[in-house]
């Protein structure tokens, strides 16, 4: 044989679904997109066309809208483990699930200070995400936050880098400092409350972009990280993605007018891309 198999695997991907929960009160509403992955004993479905071992992944797609019934009520975590844990623990050829699911994010709309029992309003493109990996040894849970836009009008300086023959960027220490956070972290345990630490680790990425006295997206990104290790012993290890969202000061002398760093030039491309991955430091 010339060839061989290295990696597979198989599922469903975009298994989009809604949920409504009717109290008497008020109704819940919740939305997820969730991703199936099976790895296992399938070399020969590859390379032989043998379908013997496949659940397939139609299947899959039902047995996901099934459990929804009875297993999402609380986080996508639970959901996701649940899920995780059924395909493996029902399939002997199955060595590995992965479950993906992102949540879009309701809220109930307010009208003079209290809830509309049901109409809902999106929270834009903020999504939580987790990925739940479960094999023979254990479950693992990831799980993190996408499309946090965030801005702070001061606060932020860049200052004190290399220059060179080609460096035009001007020093400052009073700029716009924009992002749109995605951060990802990973549990300790699968038995949490694992909507409450979301909120515990979005509110910490918040208060620290807030309250800190930036001297670069990178160190900004590092005391969230820090913020978020500090307050939640149930997360080892926090990653973050932070572009740099530029807000450029917009020549405004061309016009004999001053510009108090007031009038900015959003611009979406070029960015900076800054990332970062902060970790427990191993204890003797
Ligand atoms: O916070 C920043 N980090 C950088 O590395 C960088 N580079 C740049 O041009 N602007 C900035 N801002």
């Amino acid at each position: 044989m010339k060839y061989k198999l290295v990696q597979d695997a198989y599922g469903k991907n975009a298994i989009n679904l809604s949920k409504v929960t009717r109290h008497e009160a008020y109704h819940e509403f919740r939305q997820i997109s969730v991703n199936v992955s099976l790895q296992g004993d399938f070399e020969t479905v590859y390379t032989q066309g043998n379908n013997r071992k496949i659940l397939p992944t139609d299947t899959q797609k039902n047995t996901v809208y099934a459990l929804a019934k009875d297993h999402f009520v609380s986080s996508i975590e639970d959901f996701a483990i649940h899920l995780a844990n059924h395909f493996f623990s029902n399939n002997p050829q199955v060595s590995q699930t992965t479950i993906e699911i992102t949540e879009h994010l309701y809220s109930r709309m307010s009208f003079d200070g209290s809830e509309h029992p049901h109409t809902y309003q999106s929270k834009g493109n903020e999504k939580h995400v987790t990925t739940v990996v479960q094999d023979a040894h254990k479950t693992s849970v990831t799980s993190g936050i996408k499309g946090l836009l965030i801005l702070k009008t001061t606060n932020s300086a860049f200052t004190d880098y290399i220059k060179d023959r080609y460096t035009t960027l001007k020093e400052t220490t009073d700029r716009i400092f924009a992002t749109e956070c995605e951060a990802t972290w990973v549990y300790n345990s699968y038995k949490l409350n694992f909507a409450e630490l979301f909120e515990k680790v979005r509110n910490a990425c918040l208060r620290t972009f807030a309250f800190h006295n930036s001297l670069s997206v990178q160190q900004t990104l590092y005391a969230m990280g820090e913020a978020v290790l500090e307050e939640n012993p149930e997360i080892k290890e926090i990653s973050l993605i932070m572009p740099n969202k530029h807000h450029i000061p917009f020549n405004l002398q061309q016009f004999g007018m001053e510009n108090d760093n007031e009038i900015f030039i959003a611009t979406d491309e070029p960015f900076g891309y800054i990332t970062g991955t902060i970790t427990r430091e191993e204890e003797n």
